[in-house]
């Protein structure tokens, strides 16, 4: 699967109702005094909106009539009155209303990025990353604006169309009745141009998405995209991403534009309309002209609250997807947790590791058993190499062992104690794993190093380094531990990364360790430097190592050959090279280049 793939998948969807957005009213909970501010500005503002037009009319009808222009004085106090307070109260509406938008997704994002992150292993085998980190951005960023922006337009023109409209009827009762029926032939055209123009903006961000999508793929393999000389290649495809999210783009604005001319034309004409029959009844002596000044005024406010509530609903809408789909997320309970009471192992210092009977099958559809009524015991201080041709099982008892999974079948313990009885955490710091790709993270190597405990010292990481043979190369760096290294460890050699990992294993000091050997081959110099940090690192601790190098496999304690998943062997180097069995084929197909090379 590739990014491409994914991306129109990760475009927040657009709901027809908004029940989603419910489901996060507890995250909007924790700030119900920000919340009640908030509307009591918008009712406020919205009042004081409101108030405009009916001090107008009372300006016209008595200040206009020319008897005493002394009268007029104390409207247009009373209407800067109401601009102070409506700019007030806008102001704070504004404010209020932002900060809960603002507050309500980073504690979100915050919950979200801590959920997935304590999500188990087997979650990740079948999810999409692409999908959940765009859960983290694009979700959350529509669900802002819907708590923030949208949610204050929304309510701010419901309330105003609403009051509008009230005032319409008590002003005019007449003409409301000529404006209500109008309605209906202003918001039907509107409607559907306006689901239109939604439905071409949801396939410009589609195409966009997926432009992007190549473009962070071609970013993160630019070596390979370069050696291949593919930029052209990339170029042009980028290129006509680009363009068809463009064509995408003006579609949707032509829409967009003829909208904005339609709503203006029956707007205006409707407007027109009424000013026409208000004339004619204020000509027929049964209306004043403050009193139609006053209805056109609250007909434009209501026309107006009701083309912005049109608007919003598309955002909101939007942002209901986005809820759907992150609460769906946050609603997924990890597959591997701490026992309600677990067990401890306090300060017991590790004994054995015991495989009983312990078959596994990762969770796919017709998948075989990847290890299969495994038996196996591991003794304090021992060194067990795990041998076996690819797709064997070695990776998956790591696996198990770190509970990643839980077996299907059987028992793992440590000291006794089922490995689910126990806390996940407690049992994963008495392992320290070095893989076979050494995940190096954008920042400096001795961050990089103190990966495995954060609150080490610089003296205790250099110690670290020294024991992994990696000191040497680190202080010949341009700024020795405090050189950044690129994303993804970018800047460093396969050996350095591999003594990075070491170092890190050191510095945790766990008394059992899980090697996973690199299968590439490192030049001479940097093979003995491995070699020797390895040896300092499993001094004293219980030591299970996937095996690809002869001079591990001589110095274990014991060699435990697997096969599709089955333990067919076990032995040192010399019984197991005697018997003749898979190990000896293994060992002649395998061994014989690197013994060569020694
Ligand atoms: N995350 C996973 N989801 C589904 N199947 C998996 C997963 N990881 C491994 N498998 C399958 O389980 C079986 C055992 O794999 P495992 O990685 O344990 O083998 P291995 O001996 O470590 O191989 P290698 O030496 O190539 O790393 C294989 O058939 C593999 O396809």
């Amino acid at each position: 699967m590739t990014a491409t793939d994914q991306a129109p998948a990760s475009q927040p969807r657009s709901r027809a109702n908004l029940a989603p957005l419910a489901r996060l009213l507890p995250f909007l909970a924790r700030y119900r005094l920000m919340v009640a501010g908030a509307l009591l500005a918008l009712v406020s503002a919205a009042g004081a909106t409101l108030a405009l037009p009916a001090a107008i009319r009372q300006m016209i009808d008595r200040g206009f009539d020319g008897s005493n222009p002394e009268l007029i004085r104390p409207y247009f106090l009373l209407m800067i009155a109401v601009v102070l307070a409506l700019a007030v109260a806008s102001a704070l509406r504004y404010f209020l209303v932002m900060w809960i938008g603002e507050r309500v997704v980073a504690d979100l994002r915050r919950a979200a990025f801590d959920h997935v992150v304590a999500l188990d292993p087997g979650f990740y085998d079948s999810a999409r990353s692409g999908e959940i980190l765009s859960r983290l951005t694009a979700d959350t960023t529509q669900i802002k604006s819907a708590f923030g922006a949208s949610a204050s337009i929304a309510m701010r023109n419901l309330i105003m169309s609403l009051g509008a409209m009230s005032m319409m009827v008590i002003t005019s009762p007449h003409l409301s009745l000529i404006v209500l029926a109008a309605i209906p032939l202003i918001i039907v055209p509107l409607i559907v141009f306006a689901r239109k123009v939604r439905q071409r903006s949801r396939a410009a961000q589609d195409t966009l998405a997926g432009a992007m999508a190549y473009a962070s793929e071609v970013l993160t393999n630019i070596r390979s995209l370069q050696a291949f000389t593919h930029e052209p290649h990339a170029s042009r495809r980028f290129g006509t991403d680009v363009e068809a999210s463009f064509a995408a783009a003006r579609r949707m604005t032509a829409t967009r534009a003829l909208l904005t001319a339609l709503a203006i034309l029956i707007i205006g004409c409707s407007v027109v309309a009424v000013l026409w029959i208000g004339a004619n009844r204020v000509l027929s002596g049964t209306m004043t002209g403050g009193e139609l000044g006053q209805f056109l005024l609250y007909s434009v406010l209501a026309a107006s609250a009701l083309a912005g509530l049109s608007e919003v609903w598309g955002e909101l809408s939007l942002a209901a997807g986005a809820a759907e789909r992150l609460s769906d997320l946050l609603a997924i309970r990890p597959a591997i947790r701490a026992p309600a009471a677990p067990e401890t192992l306090g300060s017991e210092p590790v004994e054995e590791i015991t495989f009983d009977r312990v078959s596994f099958a990762y969770d796919l559809p017709d998948a075989l058993p990847a290890v299969e009524d495994i038996t196996l015991s591991i003794r304090a201080g021992e060194t067990v190499a795990l041998v076996g041709p690819s797709g064997a099982g070695k990776s998956t008892l790591f696996h198990l062992l770190l509970r990643f999974y839980d077996p299907t079948s059987g028992t793992l313990r440590l000291n006794g104690h089922a490995l689910d009885r126990l806390d996940p955490a407690e049992l994963r710091h008495r392992i320290a794993l070095v893989p076979q790709d050494t995940a190096i993270f954008a920042a400096s190597i001795a961050e990089n190093i103190a990966f495995s405990r954060p609150e080490a010292t610089r003296a205790e990481i250099e110690a670290a380094a020294r024991a992994a043979s990696a000191h040497e190369f680190i202080a010949r760096m341009p700024d020795g531990y405090d050189t950044a290294v690129g994303e993804r460890g970018i800047t460093l050699s396969g050996g350095q990364k591999q003594r990075i990992a070491i170092a890190r294993a050191i510095l945790k000091d766990a008394p059992i360790l899980l090697l996973d050997e690199a299968t590439s081959a490192l030049d001479a110099e940097s093979e003995r430097a491995v070699q020797a940090a390895l040896e300092e690192l499993m001094q004293g601790r219980t030591t299970l190592v996937i095996a690809h190098r002869l001079a591990t496999v001589l110095k274990a304690d014991r060699i435990v050959v697997l096969e599709r998943g089955r333990i067919v062997e076990q032995g040192t180097h010399a019984e197991l090279t005697a018997r003749g069995g898979l190990y000896a084929r293994l060992a002649k197909l395998q061994f014989d280049l690197a013994q060569l090379e020694a």
